[in-house]
């Protein structure tokens, strides 16, 4: 059996993975498709890592850790309108993480918007390799964020910036359709979602989506190959969204784990629902009363597991509008906790201080 590596060698063992995985471009399906049965080094993640916090299994024994699940479906009903509301004040200040269903997406939708995830992902390496990027563009296609020099994470993904400028032509022919199909449906619900968090904060319900929190958003799609060795590594790494909130849909194999009380909790997958989750601009606009919750996904041995997440911010263009507790939210008892900052300053602490763009805010 071979040895975990120490930290300095997994650096340099990130350092290797990139050079390997950029100069074939071929992403880590490419090494499925190559016929490795064995983890290559450069993927393993300590066991600190992996262990660094308990997993919560007997969900069903503790009532705190039934994770919210929020019927939409009589949203429209003043009658039962508040209750909506009042769930999702209780589940973004709990878990910064929940589930919606009747949420007016239709299955069908969903189901393709997978199918063209899959799709690009499985179609030949030529076809991936000019998407094959870093930094910034419409389209990227990449083997790891490498936010966090912990291991390079199981999966490839594919970001298409879709709002407020959609770019269809930059997208790939086999999601393009599909993704403007998805893109206008989870448009809305983004709407109605960023409603419900304002009013569940007391706000007027156009307030946050006055102050810009759904103008602009890109599509994270995940694609974590079987793993050979899922034990030794994570498809994603322990990490809190820097937008204000995400839409993600996820397919049926489980992995996405969310930081509850100090435990790993599963994410369950469930056919039809999407799961909506707090970003770290929503916890500053809000002043801490909504949580970015840490959360991370799982390698498995089974697979693929899909995801499509849709990361809604501002109009993703450099904007010197400054971004800060909302002053209506704060009174001498609940003073701001944070400063002020541009969307583009706080990406750059974002991904030098990893999970921790916020601290550097703290007054
Ligand atoms: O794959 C998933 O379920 C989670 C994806 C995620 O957390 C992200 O894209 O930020
Ligand atoms: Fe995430």
């Amino acid at each position: 059996m071979s040895t975990l590596p120490r930290k300095e060698e997994e650096v340099d063992g990130v350092e290797k993975a990139v050079k390997t995985l950029e100069d074939t471009k071929a992403g880590i399906q490419g090494l499925v498709d190559a016929g490795i049965d064995k983890l290559p080094p450069f993927f393993f993640v300590s066991p600190e890592v992996i262990h660094d916090h308990p997993t919560m299994t007997d969900l069903h024994l503790h009532t705190d850790f039934q994770f919210p699940i929020i019927d939409l479906k009589d949203i429209l009903d003043p009658a039962e309108h508040k209750g909506i509301v009042e769930k999702i004040r209780s589940a973004s200040e709990e878990w910064g993480f929940f589930q919606v269903t009747n949420h007016g997406i239709p299955e069908q939708v969903l189901k393709e918007a997978l199918d063209g995830v899959k799709r690009f992902n499985e179609q030949p390496r030529e076809a991936k390799m000019t998407y094959y990027a870093r930094g910034n563009g419409a389209v990227r296609y990449y083997t790891n964020y490498l936010l966090q020099k912990k291991g390079v994470g199981w999966r490839d993904t594919l970001a298409c910036v879709m709002a407020p400028n959609p770019a269809p032509e930059k997208y790939p022919s086999v999601c393009r359709d599909i993704f403007m199909e998805y893109s206008k449906h989870v448009r809305k619900l983004g709407e109605v979602i960023l409603g419900l968090l304002s009013e569940a904060l007391g706000l007027d319900p156009d307030h946050l989506k006055d102050i810009g929190c759904s103008e602009g958003y890109a599509f994270h799609c995940q694609y974590y190959p079987a793993c050979p060795e899922p034990d030794r590594t994570l498809g994603l790494m322990r990490h809190r969204d820097p937008d204000f909130f995400t839409v993600l849909l996820q397919n049926q194999i489980e992995g996405l784990q969310v930081l509850h009380r100090g435990y790993w909790v599963d994410v369950p997958p469930m056919e039809g629902a999407l799961t909506i989750n707090i970003g770290d601009l929503l916890q500053l606009v809000s002043n801490d009363k909504f949580k970015s919750a840490d959360h991370r996904v799982l390698a498995k041995n089974v697979g693929p597991r899909m995801s499509l997440a849709c990361l809604f911010t501002t109009d993703l263009q450099p904007s010197e509008k400054v971004y800060g507790p909302v002053e209506q939210l704060l009174s001498p008892d609940n003073p701001a906790l944070y400063k002020g900052t541009t969307i583009p300053n706080y990406l750059k602490t974002y991904v030098t201080k990893p999970g921790n763009g916020l601290s550097v805010l703290k007054l």
